[in-house]
């Protein structure tokens, strides 16, 4: 019998904002621990809850971007549990009221290549909802440290309906929704550091049967790859038990171990009505207006799949190009920069052919911390920008180009600067200097044979001549014109 994986994701985002989602103790990363707290975060007794209005603002900022349905009116319900990462016992979250309902994201598949677009589909969303963070526990053999920092942290859970079958389109999803988040600015999604967090739901059952199977939830990923490789496992594993009878799946929470790549069981999944969810009797519900949503639409950042579609057909960009620029807002606006300043005089295609092949590769020299951002860049877009506008004016050749781009990225400097201090400006074409060096080359008997070649009708024999007067030219002359110039003397 042939069997399906069918795969539901709840992804975990921290929104970024200054301050905690029920106080004004602020929410920021990489502090000493319990060092962001206040009574609220704590639980004192007497603290009342206040929401954070940029929270919400920034969770239907999320919604409108997926999608989703905005709820006219949604509420604060309390999940009760008991855990040391939450000092009052309960998480104020939302239940059967959520703030974003339905939904969508739009996700990419592999192409057949590297220089093919893949397959899209969009993957259904069940809801949002707006939540607070927890605190974070670390264990150790004999006890556990426990950081309230990131307790209360304005927290949204995206839930997808059981609507992906494989670990690819799992990758695709939480690539498709990061980029989206990141570029509109709601989250920073650093997964390392807790911003984006993912449990993945996986069940396996025999192809045409349209019940779901048993489900077992997974957690600790802490990377992209890392929930990829997770769902794969679990899949094999699955798959394996029900084709083979080895074991029997239960319903159960299992942790991901990155070291041996494998699922351990955690323990068994207590039942939502476990969490006695009952409406936070210290919030009120939340009313949402057209109006309101109207403003946050207002704001919305192009998502980055339209933009890619955009940049394909507006600049005639081949794919693989526009794959590089367009997931990552910064640098989709830095080529768009780059481009208006080369004052209509450059081509898409040679602007961005500097940023992806020439900047990123500069930037991403220095492996893991070595690498620089590109918001520190010393090569801005203006930089870029005057580098193409001056090589399609012929003011310097590509490779005159190249020397500058060398320059420039270690003083800063901009290209006609450099191109002025150091004399760099092409000979202008038919120079009586560039003919003499021509008839030289023509003269030396090492080119004795092309020039036969090119006599019988070669016209490529040519080329092997060109690179003697670039060098002797320090790379000055404009290849084409050489060209022309060689045979004007031989014929
Ligand atoms: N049989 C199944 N196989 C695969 N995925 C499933 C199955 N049933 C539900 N899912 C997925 O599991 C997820 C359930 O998430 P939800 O937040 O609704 O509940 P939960 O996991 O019980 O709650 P909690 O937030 O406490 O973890 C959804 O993404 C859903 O699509
Ligand atoms: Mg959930
Ligand atoms: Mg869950």
């Amino acid at each position: 019998m042939e069997y399906e994986a069918v795969i539901g994701l709840e992804v975990h985002v921290q929104l970024k904002t200054q301050s905690k989602m029920f106080t004004r103790a602020p929410y920021a990363y990489g502090h000493e621990p319990n060092t962001l707290t206040d009574p609220v975060v704590l639980a004192l007794p007497g603290v009342l809850p206040v929401m954070n209005a940029e929270a919400v603002r920034k969770s239907v900022a999320l919604g409108l971007l997926l999608g989703c349905e905005i709820a006219p009116v949604c509420k604060w319900d309390r999940k009760n549990y008991f855990y040391p990462d939450s000092p009052k016992n309960y998480q104020i979250s939302q239940f059967d009221q959520p703030l974003c309902l339905g939904g969508g994201v739009e996700i990419e598949m592999l192409g057949a290549s590297r220089n093919v677009m893949g397959d899209h589909r969009t993957v259904k969303l069940t809801r949002i909802h707006l939540e607070e963070d927890v605190g974070k526990l670390t264990h150790f053999a004999n006890d556990s440290l426990v950081d309230y920092n990131r307790a209360g942290a304005p927290l949204c859970e995206i839930v997808s309906e059981p609507d992906m079958h494989s670990a690819e389109e799992v990758f695709a999803f939480m690539t498709a929704i990061r980029n989206a988040i990141v570029g509109a600015g709601l989250s920073d999604c650093d997964m390392e550091k807790g911003q984006m967090r993912c449990d993945a739901n996986i069940s396996v059952r025999p192809v045409g049967e349209s019940k779901l199977g048993t489900k077992v939830e997974l957690k600790n990923m802490n990377s992209i790859s890392g929930v990829r490789n997770a769902v794969a496992y679990e899949i094999k594993r699955q798959t394996f038990a029900m084709k083979t009878g080895s074991e029997t799946i239960v319903q159960e929470t299992r942790r991901w171990d990155p070291v041996q790549q494998v699922t351990q069981s955690m323990r068994m999944k207590e039942e939502s009505h476990d969490y006695r969810y009952f409406p936070d009797p210290d919030l009120m519900p939340v009313e949402i207006s057209p109006e309101y949503i109207e403003a946050v639409k207002a704001e919305l950042p192009e998502m980055p799949f339209d933009r890619q579609r955009r940049y394909m057909e507006q600049y005639d960009l081949p794919y693989t190009i526009t794959s590089v620029l367009c997931p990552d807002r910064e640098l989709a606006e830095f080529f768009e920069e780059a481009l208006a300043s080369t004052d209509g005089k450059g081509t898409a295609k040679a602007v961005a052919n500097l940023i992806v092949n020439e900047l990123l590769r500069d930037l991403s020299a220095g492996e893991g911390e070595g690498r620089v951002p590109l918001s520190e860049s010393v090569i801005s877009p203006a930089h870029i920008g005057e580098l193409v506008r001056i090589t399609e004016e012929g003011v310097i050749t590509k490779q005159i180009g190249r020397e500058v781009w060398a320059e420039m990225s270690k003083s800063g400097l901009m290209p006609s600067t450099i191109v002025e201090e150091k004399g760099l400006a092409q000979e202008p074409g038919g120079d009586d200097g560039l003919e003499a060096i021509i008839a030289e080359v023509i003269a030396d008997p090492k080119h004795a044979k092309a020039i036969g070649q090119f006599r019988e009708g070669n016209a490529k024999a040519l080329n092997s001549m060109v690179g003697p007067v670039m060098k002797a030219t320090q790379g000055k002359a404009n290849p084409a014109e050489v060209q022309k110039l060689f045979r004007k003397a031989l014929e």
